[in-house]
């Protein structure tokens, strides 16, 4: 529903975004993770309509978003640093919002409220990042948006109302089919909340993956073998690592887990066990193999 063909933009010398090519799917939770400077802004605002692509193009509901109110009207951006304007209250932006958003939904403000405690009657301006960035994201789903564009959410909240914002977001998700876009720094974040990740570096997408297809396809085996181990014995699939230390053998590899150990088996290990890896960890191992230095790109 998303589609983001060979967008590129440059801002002066600078090279934001290098031919992006790439397709969000509705109802999903789409993560982009980056360094600082990656292009992780830039591609949401882009992809928000904010940004006009140098070249290539970003299509919503097969049209371009640039200048697309009705679209627009569809979508909820909230960027790293939210705007409010002076003076304003929780309150008086529900108000406000109530007047421009037409899907406005004042029992979801109530619902959301009563969920998170925030000072509602007090100046926005007066509050910390956190509380600021947790207003925005509140009010921004009460817009009831189709498409909800979050710039690193996540920064400055603490780790219960991130808890709390994971959960809504993910029900949202369930209940309205809603897609969600969100960047962070931090692959770890998005770990439990994402369908799929995508890694910008230097303005390019170096990496993109289905998390679950991910976890099931890549398995860490520690091994102690009683026969010689042959490594060629498993040919037919990816070895994304291979270490021996001592007697223990360890491998990386990628395919079908029940497959893989009955070749293992076959060696007659005295120990065999199967590690779980954290999505960092098969990131690592998925991009070393294509050469770049991927724990200076994902924190
Ligand atoms: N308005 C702008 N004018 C000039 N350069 C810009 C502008 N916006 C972004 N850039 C440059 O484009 C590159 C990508 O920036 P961008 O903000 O998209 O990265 P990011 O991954 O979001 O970084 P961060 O995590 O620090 O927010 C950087 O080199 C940045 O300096």
């Amino acid at each position: 529903m998303i589609e983001i063909e060979g967008v590129s933009k440059s801002f002066d010398e600078i090279q934001a975004l290098k031919d992006i090519n790439c397709t969000v799917s509705r109802g999903s939770i789409f993560g982009i993770a980056g360094t600082n400077g990656a292009g992780k802004t830039t591609l949401l605002k882009t992809i928000a309509g904010v940004y006009k692509p140098d070249s290539g193009k970003i299509s919503i509901y097969g049209a371009d978003v640039h200048e697309n109110i009705s679209i627009k009207s569809r979508m909820f951006f909230v960027p790293d640093n939210p705007y409010f304007p002076r003076g304003f209250s929780i309150i008086d932006m529900a108000r406000f919002f109530k007047g421009i958003y037409p899907k406005w939904s004042q029992e979801r403000f109530e619902k959301l409220k009563s969920y998170f405690s925030l000072p509602y009657k007090k100046r926005i301006n007066s509050f910390s990042k956190g509380k600021q960035k947790q207003v925005a994201i509140l009010l921004g789903l009460c817009t009831m948006p189709e498409i909800l564009i979050l710039d690193e959410p996540f920064d400055g909240l603490d780790p219960v109302v991130r808890q709390m914002f994971k959960k809504v977001l993910i029900d949202e998700v369930a209940e309205r089919q809603t897609t969600v876009l969100i960047s962070s720094h931090n692959l770890r974040e998005l770990e439990d909340l994402c369908d799929t990740i995508a890694i910008l570096h230097e303005g390019k997408i170096v990496a993109k993956k289905d998390i679950d297809d991910l976890k099931q396809t890549v398995t860490k085996f520690q091994v102690v073998f009683k026969k010689n181990f042959d490594i060629d014995s498993l040919k037919d699939f990816k070895i994304l690592s291979y270490i021996k230390k001592g007697n223990v053998e360890i491998l990386v590899v990628k395919g079908d887990r029940q497959r893989i150990l009955e070749i293992l088996n076959k060696y007659e290990p005295i120990v065999l066990d199967t590690v779980p890896l954290t999505l960092e960890e098969i990131f690592i191992y998925e991009m070393g193999g294509i050469g770049y230095e991927v724990k200076d790109i994902i924190l």
